[in-house]
């Protein structure tokens, strides 16, 4: 079995996406959030994109954001994902896919086994489900560096590709790929030196480890 591909979120500085490209990620994300500490400017998007093109896939992640705001993302960035982290509903998703023409990941927050069978519903809506951690009411729907019982989702065998997201680090990703066997993880915080800092060494760490880890 192939190691899982890998995503490091919030990238927002040159240094922080050479060093993704350099560990040989599949995905970074550029959050387009203005309420995260990991918030890029739409100036910035220009040129990160630019600089990341044809060398590693570009996810644009939103919360419940509208046209415009995708709209100008998608252009600026060209971005080769949407990441959907608010509350769009699998009717959301789909209108999405169909104005923007890229493949939409959906992210669920999980919390017990009613969340994983809600996935269900993206069917046919994204092309992707993200699981995630709940993060408290009043705080960032994601990026908390928070993770969920892995076992809800262990050797999830869905209608769709699916992703592990939510407090994954190096010391506990090779951890979570065993017991999920997941077939992409994301990460943001765990990469971090500081919120919205990304830290080149921890990046290198991070997909070393997926690389050598497999599943149970
Ligand atoms: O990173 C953010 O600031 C963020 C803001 C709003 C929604 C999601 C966000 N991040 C995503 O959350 C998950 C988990 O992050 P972490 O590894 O626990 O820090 C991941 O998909 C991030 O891309």
């Amino acid at each position: 079995m192939s190691s899982p591909a890998i995503k490091i979120c919030g990238i927002n500085t040159p240094a922080s996406l050479d060093a993704a490209i350099k560990a040989r990620a599949d995905h970074v994300g550029f959050v387009f959030f203005p309420k995260s500490p990991r918030h890029v400017a739409l100036a910035d998007a220009v040129a990160l994109g630019a600089r990341a093109d044809g060398r590693i896939g570009k996810v644009g992640l939103f919360v419940d954001a509208d046209d415009a705001v995708l709209g100008e993302a998608v252009r600026t960035a060209k971005l080769t994902a949407l990441q959907l982290h608010g509350a769009e509903t699998p009717e959301r998703a789909a209108q999405l896919r169909a104005r923007f023409g890229l493949p939409v990941w959906k992210a669920i927050s999980v919390t017990g086994p009613h969340d994983v069978a809600r996935a269900l519903t993206y069917t046919g809506a994204a092309d992707l489900i993200l699981f995630d951690a709940k993060t408290p009411a009043g705080t960032l729907p994601g990026g908390m560096g928070l993770s969920f019982d892995w076992s809800l989702i262990a050797h999830w065998k869905g209608p769709l590709a699916w992703g592990l997201a939510g407090g994954l680090t190096p010391g506990n990703v090779a951890e979570a790929i065993r017991l999920t066997g997941t077939p992409l993880v994301d990460t943001s915080s765990g990469v971090e030196s500081a919120p919205g800092v990304k830290d080149e060494a921890l990046i290198a760490s991070f997909c070393n480890t997926v690389r050598a880890a497999s599943p149970s």
